[in-house]
């Protein structure tokens, strides 16, 4: 590594930019491929920016994160724009980036992976049958143009040409990993970039440490760079993006700090020392890096991608979840200051946090199905074969599927899902009493007991998009027909529930005080929901949610979908709660969906530190 490392930064000619003067008197982003490096009004320049999620982090800490990446001693944030989470947000983001000195690295898409619920895309682009994704595709064309449209117009006066902070835009993303190939799309989003964002700025690719991704993500006319983490070989990594790009700047446009967690993994983990020591190789060769992540944040809601994404993108980066700072950002700090000035003053501190302590619930409902006229106040779509998430026109959360048993069931009968087409998991009760569930890919056959005529009730959980590889075409719900012993199920009875909307609403809390039956204390099994209220402390300090021996479902605080929790597989036990969600002198609201068996103490335990890495798959 020494030697290839010596031999490459004799061939990278770190940037030995004269200092020049402004000779325009206007502002100015470009990249001097005489000397290889960018150059900021004139000025030679190199980034060392950390990526941000703004749609993973309530909007009152948006300023806290972005000091403290200032403090870091960073020049630069990195930016994704979700296209499906939009409408118009991150203007104030921008605005407080700039306020806070920091220039960003925009990558508004329109696909931007990120474990992000279908990579960005909206799920809506699914109503057209057989669309390819990512392609030259007419009507997939039509609909970026109509939101680059809007998007790209708001973007052109953040630009640091024009005035604002946005030095850079990357076009699609990590697009030579996809099998489409398609070399007119990458043209297509060009043209869109140039017309809307102007000749002069910097646009720019970045792709996987292959030469297949790099061929098939790279289009004259926007700058070729790569990304990669602390175990590849840098100068191998640099060596290809110069087979691409001869001169000009090297970028690693994602180093990464750590890595996603996945449902029943450990939590993924990259140590400090590797972290610093390959930043400082990159800053040393002139490189121009962005850490990702610097600050990883949630999937608040429903917005994880699937491959089994947890809530938390914690992503052991330098700032937690919760914005805290690591030991890792103060090693990285440490190798900045070899590079460039820090900013002087004290590292803002982490949030506080508050151990609220045990809370009690109690049952919405003794039978979650006895709900469907609040949580799907319009009623059934009625269907001989079940529709989809996407023909419903429901694309997150949860659906229910109901029919009749058509024949006594006397004996244990196999339920089969013969096409793998539950997407992704359903909850199969009859009579309002759980039996079990099928689950995508790993679960496609269950008993069932009954009588001709039983009502059979099944919820199906849609678990978040795919948002990598050729699958994000990624449909929700019962996508082919059930089987039951030798009968095909027909004559369904689908409602699209809201839960979302009634908590919103205020739904339980504000519900009629209803004379629950006295709950026996048993464990009780399949959907429910739970409600409960914790008194206010005088303050709004960020809180962890554990929900001790509950099973897997969906959180709600104040109204706020909080994300899914399942500690029953882990790594992740505990559910970032922000403080300024909660009331600092009225009682706060909980309300929790349990899907498969909540404890019979039915309690939830708020603490003032998170846990991530515990992993007690019992799946
Ligand atoms: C081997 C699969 C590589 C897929 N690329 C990944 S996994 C983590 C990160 C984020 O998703 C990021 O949004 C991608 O650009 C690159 N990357």
């Amino acid at each position: 590594m020494a030697a290839g490392f010596l031999t490459f930064v004799a061939l990278n000619f770190a940037c030995l930019c004269v200092s020049g003067n402004l000779a325009s008197g206007k502002r100015s982003f470009s990249i001097d491929y005489k000397n290889n490096c960018f150059l900021k009004d004139d000025q030679p320049f190199q980034y060392i920016s950390g990526s941000i999620h703004y749609s993973r982090i309530p909007q009152y800490y948006w300023k806290d994160r972005l000091l403290k990446m200032y403090m870091t001693g960073l020049n630069a944030v990195q930016v994704y724009v979700p296209w499906n989470f939009h409408e118009g947000a991150q203007g104030h983001f921008l605005n407080l980036a700039n306020q806070t000195g920091l220039l960003v690295i925009l990558r508004p898409g329109p696909y931007i992976c990120a474990e992000w619920e279908m990579g960005g895309l909206p799920a809506w682009l699914l109503q057209k049958p057989n669309i390819i994704l990512r392609s030259a595709d007419t009507d997939y064309l039509q609909a970026v143009s109509n939101w680059f449209a809007v998007l790209l117009p708001k973007i052109k006066p953040w630009l640091y040409i024009n005035g604002g902070n946005i030095i850079s835009v990357q076009v699609e993303n990590e697009y030579g990993s996809y099998y489409a190939c398609d070399y007119n799309y990458m043209r297509h989003l060009q043209t869109l970039f140039r017309f809307f964002l102007g000749e002069d700025t910097v646009l720019f690719t970045t792709d996987g440490n292959t030469d297949k991704e790099m061929t098939c993500g790279t289009l004259e006319g926007l700058y070729a760079t790569v990304d990669f983490g602390t175990d590849t070989n840098i100068s191998e990594a640099f060596k290809r993006q110069r087979r691409f790009e001869p001169r000009g700047p090297l970028v690693n446009s994602e180093f990464y700090t750590g890595w996603l967690d996945h449902w029943g993994d450990q939590h993924a983990r990259v140590t400090t020392e590797k972290v610093s020591k390959v930043l400082g190789e990159m800053l040393t060769m002139g490189a121009n890096v962005n850490m990702y992540m610097f600050e990883g944040g949630t999937n608040f809601g429903y917005w994880n991608g699937k491959d089994n994404f947890v809530t938390s993108y914690d992503y052991d980066a330098p700032l937690s979840e919760a914005g805290d700072p690591t030991e890792k950002l103060l090693a990285i700090r440490d190798v900045i200051k070899q590079f460039r000035d820090i900013p002087a003053g004290p590292m803002p501190p982490a949030t506080p946090k508050f151990a609220y302590g045990f809370v009690t619930l109690k049952k919405v409902k003794s039978f979650f199905y006895a709900l469907l006229s609040t949580l799907s106040p319009m009623g059934p779509v009625q269907s001989h074969y079940p529709l989809t998430f996407e023909e419903m026109k429901q694309y997150y959360g949860y659906m229910l599927y109901r029919t009749t048993l058509p024949r006594d069931l006397s004996e244990p009968t196999p339920l089969i899902s013969p096409l793998n087409g539950v997407h992704d998991r359903a909850y199969v009760s009859v009579n309002g009493v759980y039996q079990g569930l099928l689950q995508r890919d790993t679960a496609l056959v269950m008993n069932v007991t009954g009588h001709q005529g039983d009502t059979v009730d099944i919820l199906v959980e849609n678990m978040g998009r795919v948002n990598f590889g050729s699958k994000i075409n990624d449909y929700k719900g019962l996508l082919s027909n059930l089987i039951l012993g030798k009968d095909v199920l027909t004559d369904w009875k689908i409602y699209s529930l809201d839960i979302d909307g009634a908590i919103t609403g205020g739904w339980p809390h504000s519900a009629r005080k209803q004379s629950n039956p006295p709950m026996k204390k048993e464990l009780s099994f399949g959907p429910n929901l739970y409600m409960g209220t914790f008194p206010p402390n005088g303050l709004s300090w960020d809180t962890f949610l554990k929900l001790n021996e509950w099973t897997k479902g969906q959180v709600w605080i104040n109204g706020m979908n909080l994300g899914r929790y399942w500690p029953a597989r882990g790594p992740q036990q505990t559910l970032y709660v922000p403080g300024p969600l909660l009331s600092s002198n009225q009682p706060n609201n909980i309300t929790v969906l349990e899907l498969e068996g909540a404890p019979a103490h039915l309690r939830v335990l708020f603490m003032d530190r998170p846990q991530l890495n515990a992993t007690t798959d019992k799946s």
